[in-house]
């Protein structure tokens, strides 16, 4: 992955930062992703709040998998490795039509999930993170990324108030595989250079606010 941003002196332009906030399903992404893009405008910075899976074409159809209205053939679950490669389809399509244009023009866009949140699921999914390291390698590294750390006990009242319907991914054993996972994919990261700021994400929401404030302020 190539950091983006930096012109062939290695001086910073005029790009806008891509933040991307991380965590399990309930940990607060969702939260924690608008209240930063309200604190970037507030602090007088041009700011875009979007997410992963995206609203374009393979985000769609991500959507219909993860909530069993697509399946695969014959009703049978929907291959894992292509769902993996969906997720990487969408990363890619979301950069280019979505982030790109607006980093290009000085706007910070702050991704509610990306490449570690493949790392870290169809890692779990698939036991191959490899893999899906490789299928997401021409994905940009964000200027920062927050991980938003909650056990999975707290995420779960959190997740159970938020929505009826389960998607597949939102099963308590499964989230359990995916917290180890994503330690081992911050490990795998912050080995490439990813700048990573790890909060606890189980205190009251003004409280997460204020450290993930702290981290992007902390940003040159
Ligand atoms: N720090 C917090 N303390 C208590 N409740 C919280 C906190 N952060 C978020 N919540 C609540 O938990 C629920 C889920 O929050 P949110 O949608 O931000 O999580 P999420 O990580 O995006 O979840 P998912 O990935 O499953 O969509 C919401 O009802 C939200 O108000
Ligand atoms: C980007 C991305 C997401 N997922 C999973 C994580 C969640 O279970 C869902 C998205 O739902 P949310 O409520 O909108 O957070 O998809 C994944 O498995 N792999 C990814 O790359």
């Amino acid at each position: 992955m190539t950091r983006r941003g930096r012109g062939a002196s290695g001086a910073k332009d005029r790009q806008g930062r891509l933040l991307v906030v991380e965590g399990l399903d309930g940990a607060g992404t969702t939260t924690q992703a608008r209240l930063l893009g309200e604190r970037l405008r507030a602090a007088g910075r041009t700011a875009h709040v979007t997410a992963e899976p995206s609203g374009g074409p393979a985000g769609a159809l991500i959507r219909q998998v993860l909530s069993r209205r697509v399946t695969g053939r014959d009703g049978r679950a929907f291959d894992a490795r292509a769902l993996a490669l969906l997720f990487a389809a969408d990363r890619l399509d979301h950069h280019a039509d979505e982030i790109a244009p607006k980093l290009s023009r000085g706007v910070d866009v702050v991704s509610d999930r990306f490449t570690l949140s493949s790392l870290a699921y169809q890692g779990a999914a698939l036991g191959d993170m490899a893999w899906v390291a490789e299928i997401n390698r021409a994905a940009p590294s964000p200027d920062l990324t927050v991980f938003l750390r909650v056990s999975p006990r707290v995420a779960l009242p959190r997740r159970r108030a938020a929505t009826l319907d389960r998607e597949i991914f939102e099963v308590d054993a499964f989230q359990r595989r995916v917290a180890a996972s994503y330690e081992r994919a911050l490990e795998v990261r912050r080995a490439a250079g990813d700048r990573i700021a790890e909060i606890d994400g189980s205190r009251p929401v003004e409280a997460v606010a204020d450290a993930v404030w702290a981290a992007v302020s902390s940003l040159d």
